[in-house]
């Protein structure tokens, strides 16, 4: 008799403001083909972590497969971290930056193919203040942006773009950052400073050339124009960075002390306004399956 194993599929059913519905049964019709059953978990916005937890307890799948945006991976890779329990990824967010970074196929049949798949990468995990981010977090404008964002009713792409202009005018910039490592110690004044484990926003910037997300270190991105049209335009994957633009830094550890509490994120949840971040790569890696 065949062994039949179980997956939990995590559903965000609000990411992206799209209909979960096909994305659901193709999952099941793909699974069905490979043996697999599949238990499907809805977030519901609140103690999702706990949930994930609990039902991962309970059922013991031996993957985990979010649809949602980089919000519910995040949340995913906290429910189970500890755990040895692989995740897939289908992007179905307002924000895939991690996808875009995992370099995933665009459509949903080969989504699903890649996250029932083997070839996994062992994702860096980063350790943020209580927080665990696995691509982007950053002070200043772009978690502005965010926190506009979410306290508005506009989701997806337009609902960041609806936000830009009263972002702008509402921003607290420039910001005073500090950044210690256990080799150096900078102070600048930009607009954002960026904790990047990843290359790229979920806009397609390639703002961290070195960027790696199996590479067990992490780079600190200051913006130091103070151009704020210039610097969305540049997150927008509008124009190229410039070489001016930014101070790199890359490490395992650093503290970030702001002189004012500054707006903070971590990939694309906005967690509020904050003086210092400790920042360090946890030793546990996370698989997400990939291409
Ligand atoms: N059932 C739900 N109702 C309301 N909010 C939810 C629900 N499930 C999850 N959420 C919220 O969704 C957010 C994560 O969304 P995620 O990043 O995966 O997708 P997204 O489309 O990129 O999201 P957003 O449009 O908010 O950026 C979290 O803030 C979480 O609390």
């Amino acid at each position: 008799m065949k062994e039949i194993k179980e997956i939990l599929l995590v559903v965000n059913p609000i990411a992206g403001d799209i209909d979960k519905k096909d994305l659901v049964e193709d999952f099941k019709a793909i699974s069905a083909k490979c043996d697999v059953e599949v238990f499907i978990y809805h977030t519901k916005g609140e103690k999702d972590i706990k949930h994930v937890r609990k039902i991962t307890r309970e059922r013991k799948p031996f993957k985990i497969v979010a649809a949602g945006g980089d919000g519910t991976i995040k949340m995913v890779a906290e429910a189970i971290k500890g755990l040895d329990i692989p995740i897939g990824v289908i992007p179905s967010g307002s924000a895939n930056a991690l996808a875009l970074n995992l370099n995933l196929p665009k459509s949903l049949e080969e989504q699903i193919n890649v996250a029932l798949g083997q070839h996994y990468l062992d994702v860096d995990l980063i350790s943020l203040n209580d927080e665990i981010g696995l691509h982007m977090s950053d002070l200043g404008i772009n978690a502005e942006l965010i926190k506009n964002y979410e306290s508005s009713t506009f989701r997806g792409k337009l609902g960041y773009l609806l936000q830009t202009i009263p972002t702008l005018i509402q921003s607290k910039y420039p910001f005073n950052f500090t950044v210690e490592t256990k080799d150096t110690t900078i102070t600048e004044k930009g607009v954002l400073l960026a904790i990047a484990n990843a290359g790229k926003y979920g806009t397609g910037a390639k703002v961290n050339p070195d960027g790696k997300l199996d590479d067990g270190v992490f780079e600190i991105l200051i913006f130091k124009n103070l151009d704020l049209v210039e610097i969305l335009k540049t997150l927008r994957n509008e124009v190229n960075l410039s070489s001016d633009f930014i101070k790199i830094l890359q490490t395992e550890k650093a503290k970030i002390t702001c002189k004012e509490p500054v707006a903070f994120q971590v990939d694309g949840e906005y967690l509020g306004e904050t003086k210092i971040v400790n920042v360090k790569i946890l030793p546990e890696k996370i698989k997400i399956a990939v291409p």
